[in-house]
């Protein structure tokens, strides 16, 4: 598996970059001799980008293609696209050229011009190192000589970056496991996984006493604070994560992954950014690709290497994305068998859920 060999003390800086980059500071990405000096668009700031432009010169915006698509500033294909910095532009309208949501409150000002530029591992892992913040992918940036000593600033390796969903997942640990009697399902027991150099945290809820010669029957599960905890009807979550318990339990026994991959691995307010697009008519692909991201930035190893470290090599997966499926097969886990998941719509989550059919693939 590719990162494998990834120390912790990669991952822990990794971490601790993403921590600087939430408080709108900039950190150095760097890859052999060359570096990338960014902070995120979404925070800047008038304080922030005299501090930024005291540090480097020849600055530049980067946004994804998927972003540079709907501003209409995409060229080719690449991954990543270098903008000119006008001098015309605020920390506002860096904030704007972000966030679309901003888009009828501030209408985006222009003409940006593209810089010829095919986007390299450094600009990936740039723009990587946001989405890993929970931030939206879009940073102001500057090439620097990585021997350019920024003592205040985080410095992380691009291979690190680019290898990181890996190497947490194989660096997570079980810390704590407890029994807690579910509604309807009162044998379970809660386990909870942890990177050993911090980060995000998983749990698995282990239903019954499963047996770890036949295929388990298992769900994976995204979390979702709207649908899981407020009851939101605008998706289909919380009935799968109940029926799931239910349909585990009545199956006499199985296991619930309960992944912290909020909004399919943006974070709860890009979430809430891609809400609000949709109160503006944008479907949840678009709203997600609008935002700069792809239509689903999960990876599937964490899970995998959860199963693996509970004792289960092969499971009856159910869910209705085939997706989700490869996701657990390319980390070494048999799917014996995908069990459909379904629940009947309401109002709110008809489009939502004719539109997984239509463009992502579900089977419903
Ligand atoms: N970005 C984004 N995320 C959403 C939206 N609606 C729900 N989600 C998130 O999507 C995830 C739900 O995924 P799952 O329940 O695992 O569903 P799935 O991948 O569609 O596949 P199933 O297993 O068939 O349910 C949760 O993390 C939700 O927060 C949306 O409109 N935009
Ligand atoms: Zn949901």
């Amino acid at each position: 598996m590719k990162g494998m060999n990834i120390s912790d003390q990669s991952l822990l800086r990794l971490e601790r970059a993403a921590d600087e980059l939430r408080r709108g500071q900039p950190v150095v990405v760097t890859a052999g001799d060359r570096a990338l000096f960014v902070m995120p668009l979404e925070l800047a700031t008038t304080p922030a980008l005299e501090r930024f432009d005291t540090m480097v010169t020849d600055s530049f915006v980067m946004l994804t293609n998927n972003r540079a698509l709907s501003l209409k500033v995409a060229g080719e294909d690449w991954a990543a696209v270098r903008l000119e910095r006008p001098s015309w532009m605020t920390a506002e309208d860096m904030v704007a050229l972000a966030d679309p949501t901003l888009d009828l409150a501030s209408p985006l000002k222009g003409p940006y011009s593209r810089i010829n530029h095919p986007s390299t591992a450094l600009d990936e892992a740039a723009i990587k190192m946001v989405k890993w913040a929970r931030l939206l992918p879009a940073v102001l940036a500057a090439e620097v000589e990585a021997a350019k000593a920024f003592p205040d600033q985080m410095a992380v390796d691009a291979d690190a970056v680019l290898n990181a969903d890996f190497a947490q997942a194989l660096a997570l640990r079980q810390v704590a496991s407890a029994r807690v009697p579910l509604a309807g399902a009162e044998n379970t027991r809660l386990v909870s996984f942890r990177p050993t150099a911090g980060g995000i945290e998983h749990i698995a809820i282990v239903i019954g006493e499963p047996n770890r010669h036949d295929p388990v029957l298992m769900r994976i599960h995204s979390e979702c604070f709207t649908g899981d905890l407020l009851g939101s009807l605008k998706c289909d979550c919380g009935e799968q994560l109940r029926g799931a318990i239910k349909a585990i339990e009545e199956a006499g026994g199985g296991v619930l992954l309960y992944l912290a991959q909020e909004g399919r691995g943006i974070g709860l307010i890009s979430k809430l950014k891609a809400y609000a697009l949709q109160d503006q008519g944008y479907d949840t692909v678009d709203a997600n690709t609008r935002l700069g991201f792809d239509v689903d930035e999960r990876v599937f190893a964490p899970a995998a290497e959860m199963l693996k470290q509970l004792g289960f090599g092969a499971v009856r997966l159910m869910t209705n994305n085939p997706d989700k499926v490869a996701g657990l097969e390319r980390f070494g886990v048999t799917v014996a068998e995908r069990v459909a998941h379904k629940f009947p719509t309401n109002p709110h989550n008809e489009q939502y859920l004719a539109t997984k059919k239509a463009k992502t693939g579900h089977i419903l």
